[in-house]
Order: structure tokens, then sequence, then C-alpha cells
């Protein structure tokens, strides 16, 4: 299940958050930086007006990275009662001894590690994190002008700092100026927990304060419970479409749409040929969903079957390496779409760019049986797509792949 945390900085927006049905109530100063620290009588005054009903973390500052300084700021943090302690990491030669140094306060309360997007950081630091018996990890942003975590990292590098925590049984979570349009996008991967703070404020302004309308827009876009997943990788469609994601079986008596991407051009490791290994080349892709319609009045992103899906879907399959032929890639980008039980039917093509004057692929259609059109599941890429109903190859280049 991944949880709703919301960034506050007094009592009297986490009356709010609490109302809007935030998970983690997260005490942290906007207008002081990132991870800006909230005084320690709030912190306290917080975690009884709480009282349990909710966990509470708190943000330690924007440290220098320094032991003797992370130690003495996470400890007071630590002091005041909350769950989760959050310290933020900048780039420093001397991470590996600051994280080291808060492995005795680590035993007594839960750290999380909080590292940012518009840094760059050694790749080994998760395991560093969970050898200093950390309890999670987190990616943000530090700039907060300077764009939205999707911005910094691409949805299949944050997959994998996602599976990287899961893998070391750490808890991860994802922030960093979310939008609602972003949230579809990261639960794919199945984050512990998405942050907010923008997002639920008065305009989208970090610094402006808590409003409900915009904390309650948030919270309706994240499912509230979760059935255990088998596979951590993929959304819970089931829970997806009990809060208003997809359709029942009435409401597809609305019909479908269309969703397109054009012209989606990527680097792609593809080829049979030896000429073609070790390197990449174009594929244009272009692909049309049918989409299940839920209203007559689409207002929001339960509404809709966002394209970026489509986007993100086909750069995580690129991103896995080299695939010999064209069919392979159409038709793993195809089971992918038809993992969402709002799409009854797509067609994708893939066409090779750098192969002669012109391009080369092919285009499939596939379609979902029938009778499980708007019913949530969750399958292997190789059941999701129903029996081929066109392969149509554009084969000049003599070979198909
Ligand atoms: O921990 C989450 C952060 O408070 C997110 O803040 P933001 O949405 O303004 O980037």
């Amino acid at each position: 299940m991944t949880k709703m945390l919301a960034s506050v900085r007094d009592r009297r927006e986490v009356e709010i958050v609490l109302k809007g049905g935030a998970d983690i109530i997260d005490l942290k100063d906007p207008d002081n930086g990132a991870l800006g620290a909230v005084a320690p009588e709030t912190i306290r005054d917080v975690v009884d007006f709480v009282a349990g009903v909710r966990p509470v973390s708190a943000a330690c500052g924007d440290l220098p990275m320094e032991p003797e300084v992370l130690l003495r700021e996470a400890g007071e943090i630590a002091a005041t009662g909350v769950e989760y302690v959050k310290i933020g990491f900048f780039p420093s030669e001397h991470l590996p001894e600051c994280i080291a140094a808060l492995k005795g306060l680590a035993q007594q309360r839960k750290l999380i590690g909080v590292l940012f997007a518009d840094h760059a950081y050694p790749d080994d630091l998760p395991a560093a994190f969970k050898e200093a018996g950390f309890h999670g990890i987190m990616i943000d942003t530090a700039n907060k002008a300077g764009g939205r975590l999707l911005d910094h990292l691409s949805p299949d590098r944050i997959g994998g700092f996602i599976k990287s925590a899961h893998d070391l049984s750490l808890m991860v979570g994802v922030a960093g100026s979310l939008e609602a349009p972003d949230i579809p996008r990261l639960l794919v991967f199945a984050p512990d927990f998405l942050g907010f703070r923008g997002a639920l404020c008065e305009n989208q302004k970090r610094n402006a304060g808590i409003s409900e309308e915009a904390t309650a827009k948030i919270r309706a876009l994240i499912p509230e419970e979760r059935t255990p997943a088998t596979d951590a990788s993929r959304v819970d469609y089931q829970l997806l479409a009990a809060r208003g994601y997809f359709p029942s079986p009435e409401d597809s008596k609305l019909g479908t749409d269309k969703i397109f991407v054009r012209d989606f051009v990527l680097p792609v490791q593809i080829g049979a040929y030896s000429f073609e290994h070790g390197k990449a080349q174009k594929v244009r892709f272009d692909v049309t969903a049918d989409v299940l319609r839920v209203t007559l009045n689409p207002e929001d992103m339960r509404h809709v079957v966002s394209y970026d899906l489509i986007m993100d879907g086909i750069r995580t399959i690129v991103a896995r390496g080299h695939v010999e032929l064209a069919e392979t890639l159409a038709e793993q980008v195809a089971a992918f779409i038809l993992e969402n039980p709002r799409v009854t039917r797509v067609v994708v093509r893939a066409e090779k760019l750098e192969l002669g004057a012109g391009g080369v692929g092919v285009e499939i259609e596939r379609r979902r049986e029938a009778q499980s059109a708007s019913k949530p599941r969750r399958s292997s890429p190789d059941t999701g797509a129903g029996a081929g109903t066109t392969h149509a190859h554009g084969g000049r280049k003599g070979s198909n792949s």
C-alpha cells in the first residue's frame, strides 16, 4: 500500500491534513529549505495532538555534512517522540562517516535518509543506510524552484531506486514537487509513501498555507487500501478501480475514447544483426489505445488513462536492454498497456529509423477479451494481451528485426 505523507508546519495545518486523510504527518518548515526543521516544542505539541492516530515524522533541517552536527540535530528531533526522523544527505566526501555516525540513534528511532534527485550520489548509498540500521530512504528534490522529481529522474530510474530499497527491506518514499498527474505514474512502482507539500497548498505554492480542497484532490488519487502485492512493480489495479480509476461494468456502457502517443522517438538497443549489437538506434513508437470511459464529465486524473503511462511504459521496456526483434518490443509495449483494465484494444507501431533511407518495423493490434474488459486483474506481461488480430510488417529492408 502506498501511503500519503503530508508535510505541514504547525498544528493548524496538521488538523487540515488529518481531516483530509493523510497517512503520515510530516513536520517541516517550507520557509527554511527543502527539509526545514520545525521547532522541537511545535513538534512535541503535534505529537501530543495526533496522539498516535497517525505516525508523525519530522525533518532535521538542511544540515552540513558533519557527523557530530547530524547526530546532535537528529537526536534533538528524535527526542520529541516522532516515529520517523527525516535526515537529508547532500553530496560530500564525508557521507560514509555521516551515515555511520547515526548507527546508535537508528537503534532507538526510525531514521529515514533523504537523498535529492537534483544531486548525484554513489550507487551504494542505499546499502550504507541499511548497514547503519536506517528504517528507510526517500528521494526528494533540494531546489524547490528547479522542477519536479520527474524533471530530474526518469520513471525507470525512480522505479530502480524503489526496487533497490525494497530489495534491502528498506521503507521507501518518493517526493519532490509532485503534482496530481505524477501520482498514477509513480504508483506503478509501489513506493511505501508519496510525499507532498506544494500540491497540498493554496495555488500549489509550498510556502502558502495547506488547502483543504487541494489535500482532498491529492488524497483521492492515492488508493487507501491495498491487497498484498505479488509483484511490487505493478499497480494494484483492483484498488485503483475501487478508488474510481476504473469503470464498473455498468459504466462501460459509456463506450470508449482513444488516447494516443505519436512520433515518440527513443534510442533503443534493438536488432538481430551483429552490427546492431552494442549500440542504440532510433525507434519511433506510435500507440493508440481504446480506453473505457468512466464518466461523461472527466474532471481529474481518476477519470483518465494518462498518456504519460504509455510513454513511461515504453521508456521502462526500452531501458531493460537489447531486444532482437521489433515484434518483441511491440508485444511488450502492447502487453504493458493492456495491463490497465480500462484499455480494451491497443495498436502499437515500432519503426526503426536508422536502417537506411526509410523506416522499417511492425504494427500490431491486440485486444482484451470482451468479458474481462473492465475487470481489474493482475497479469504477467505475457497474459496482458488477448489473441492478436492484426500483425502488419513494414519490411522493406528484408528483415523484420
Ligand atoms: O516530504 C515531502 C516534501 O515535503 C515534499 O515537498 P514538495 O511537494 O513541496 O516538494
